[in-house]
């Protein structure tokens, strides 16, 4: 089977703490400037991850354990410190809620803006259009700036977007959260659909039930290391303390 995405010995820090006072720095210069006067904080530890095309993955563990950072890098937002990460095929992503979207310009002219940076052209975008709207479900608000969106607004026409771009690969993080029932409903068949057609799914989520339902294999983190890959319901009970 072909792989979709090859991660391999990703490393990333963040910096925690840049100031210091006076006193710190002073200390540090007159040691000679040994060592690191910011605080780093180590989010992904030698990460290695390979999914095949058409695998469909959650990505699990409690708050703060790497999952969204770990998405970061496989959609290119983020850059590792070491190792590397490959993706074959059209990857789109919904990450953020309205990540990519200018707040100045209407709904219409962002599915144009978003749906270029997501690799579509402008004659595939015309095509679309009208059914980007419609799944959407935001009417007459396409002609509004995207800054009156409600997040929901801003979720719904950034999913349909995504979805209508055709992606090979598609990352979801957290955002289904902030979309209500039916629509939330409406995205989940849509994944189920993509799953289907043997597109790959990388999903983060806390909905223990719901990636149960979605998602075929289940990679649990722990402080920025992976402590369990495996079958979903294996996963799901490991997260559940079972
Ligand atoms: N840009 C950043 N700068 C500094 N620290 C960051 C940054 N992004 C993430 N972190 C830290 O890295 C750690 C992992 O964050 P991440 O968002 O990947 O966790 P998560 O598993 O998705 O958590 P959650 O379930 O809360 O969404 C956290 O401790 C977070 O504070």
């Amino acid at each position: 089977m072909t792989t979709a995405i090859e991660v391999k010995g990703i490393n990333k820090q963040f910096v925690l703490r840049h100031s210091r006072s006076i006193k710190e720095a002073f200390v540090w210069l007159i040691k000679g400037r040994k060592g690191d006067l910011s605080e780093k904080f180590h989010a992904l530890k030698g990460v290695d991850l390979d999914v095949k095309q058409g695998e469909t993955v959650a990505l699990l563990g409690f708050n703060g354990s790497g999952k969204s950072t770990l998405l970061k890098h496989i959609s290119g937002v983020m850059i590792p410190d070491t190792g590397t990460v490959r993706t074959r095929g059209r990857v789109a992503g919904l990450i953020e809620v309205g990540a990519g979207f200018h707040h100045d310009l209407s709904g219409r002219d962002n599915v144009y803006l978003n749906g270029a940076i997501l690799g579509m052209t402008e004659d595939q975008i015309n095509e679309r259009f009208q059914s980007i709207v419609d799944f959407a479900e935001i009417g007459d608000f396409i002609d509004t700036e995207v800054k009156f969106y409600s997040s929901g607004m801003y979720l719904r026409l950034a999913f349909s977007v995504a979805v209508h771009t055709d992606p090979e690969v598609f990352l979801v993080d957290e955002i289904l959260a902030v979309g209500d029932e039916p629509f939330q409903k409406k995205c989940i068949a849509k994944i189920q659909e993509l799953a289907g057609q043997g597109k790959t799914l990388v999903v983060v989520s806390h909905d223990l039930d719901l990636v149960s339902r979605i998602c075929g294999r289940g990679v649990l983190l722990d402080h920025g290391e992976i402590i369990f890959d495996g079958p979903i319901h294996d996963a799901v009970a490991k997260m559940r303390g079972q």
